[in-house]
């Protein structure tokens, strides 16, 4: 017998993200091929007719798994019933406009949102915040949600995924193995250039990966710069930031967490009362995580040497101010 669809919302649904993410939850890659979809698409009232040309381009392309389309620029109606929450629309930076503008203004988006997901949701939804700064986006998302009851605060994770990504596909150029070799990949913190990509525990075909690759230097000086100035790296390159990649993470990590992983996956996510990280409970860091049955847990107990205590001090603060610039918002 087959499956009855889940609801899917998707914000942002008329942006570059949302042009690569939608046709993939649609033919399947997200939540597997015998699950069907309702596509539940929050855009804002400008984006309306460009939400309109997506749809007609998803019908075309006749998708066995595609049940259903909503648009809308209302998110009590975007999120209602949804299963899962793809929260990728956000407000991007402007000429002149300093993070903590940046901060407000996305607060003022997330703290609707996660009330609305409140309100609306499955008890039960799953929520990934894609749209910067996802980190602290999905903390305000949270909180807002908190008030409401009813999800699970848990479940609003912050998309670290790409950072993941990226870090696995320099190491594999660096040592020549190929990117499937490798597991136990970490990245600790914020989607940020503060982030700290941490191959300590990673293996390659049994192999110590720290090992492998023996270059401290590089580690310093290439490795971690590299993977935390990709973004802009691209957005130089492209004249855009990344949509395709981004999109590709945001499915590996719902994926991920509906269907399990036999690797370690970095997620967002808020950080457990007493973690053995000393993370703040509810900060939303990038922490190694199993993912079984439709559940995620932090692994917990890996030893944190001194560079790793530093690095990882460092995007926590980073954090922190973020947290204390919204701090008004969420009273
Ligand atoms: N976490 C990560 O790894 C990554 C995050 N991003 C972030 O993802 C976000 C989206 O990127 P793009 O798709 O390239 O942007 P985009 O500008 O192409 O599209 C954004 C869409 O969101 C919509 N939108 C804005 N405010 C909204 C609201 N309140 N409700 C619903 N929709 C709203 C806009 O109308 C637009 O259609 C940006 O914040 C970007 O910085 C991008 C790459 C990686
Ligand atoms: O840097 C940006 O604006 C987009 C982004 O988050 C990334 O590519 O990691």
């Amino acid at each position: 017998m087959s499956k009855a669809p889940v609801r899917v919302a998707v914000t942002g649904a008329a942006g570059q993200i949302g042009y690569s993410l939608l046709f993939r939850i649609a033919s399947g890659e997200m939540l597997g091929k015998d699950q069907p979809v309702i596509l539940q698409l929050l855009d804002l009232p400008q984006a309306q007719k460009a939400v309109q040309g997506v749809i007609m381009e998803l019908e075309d392309c006749a998708f066995p798994l595609l049940a259903g389309v909503v648009a809308t620029d209302d998110p009590n109606v975007a999120f209602k019933d949804a299963d899962y929450c793809l929260l990728v629309g956000a407000r991007p930076r402007g000429p002149g406009m300093e993070r903590a503008d940046l901060l407000t203004a996305n607060g003022a988006i997330f703290t609707v949102q996660g009330k609305a997901i409140a309100e609306n949701a499955n008890e039960n939804v799953k929520v990934l915040v894609v749209g910067n700064p996802c980190n602290t986006n999905a903390y305000i998302a949270r909180a807002a949600a908190i008030k409401v009851g009813r999800t699970n605060p848990n479940n609003y994770h912050g998309m670290l995924r790409l950072d993941h990504n990226r870090a696995l596909s320099q190491l594999s150029a660096k040592t020549g193995r190929p990117v499937s070799s490798f597991k136990q990949m970490v990245v600790w913190g914020n989607h940020s250039p503060t982030m700290y990509a941490d191959y300590r525990f990673a293996t390659s075909n049994g192999d110590n990966v720290k090992a492998l690759v023996n270059d401290a230097v590089w580690n310093n000086d290439v490795f971690l710069p590299t993977v935390g100035k990709r973004g802009a790296a691209i957005i130089d390159a492209r004249g855009l930031s990344s949509a395709a990649s981004a999109a590709n993470a945001a499915i590996d990590h719902m994926h991920d967490w509906a269907l399990g992983s036999d690797d370690w996956v970095t997620m967002g996510v808020p950080a457990p009362a007493g973690n053995s990280y000393g993370i703040p409970e509810g900060v939303v860091f990038g922490f190694p995580c199993e993912c079984k049955g439709g559940s995620f847990k932090v692994i917990e107990g890996l030893e944190i040497d001194a560079y790793s205590k530093e690095k990882i001090q460092k995007t926590l603060d980073e954090l922190e101010g973020e947290r204390a610039a919204v701090a008004d918002m969420l009273k």
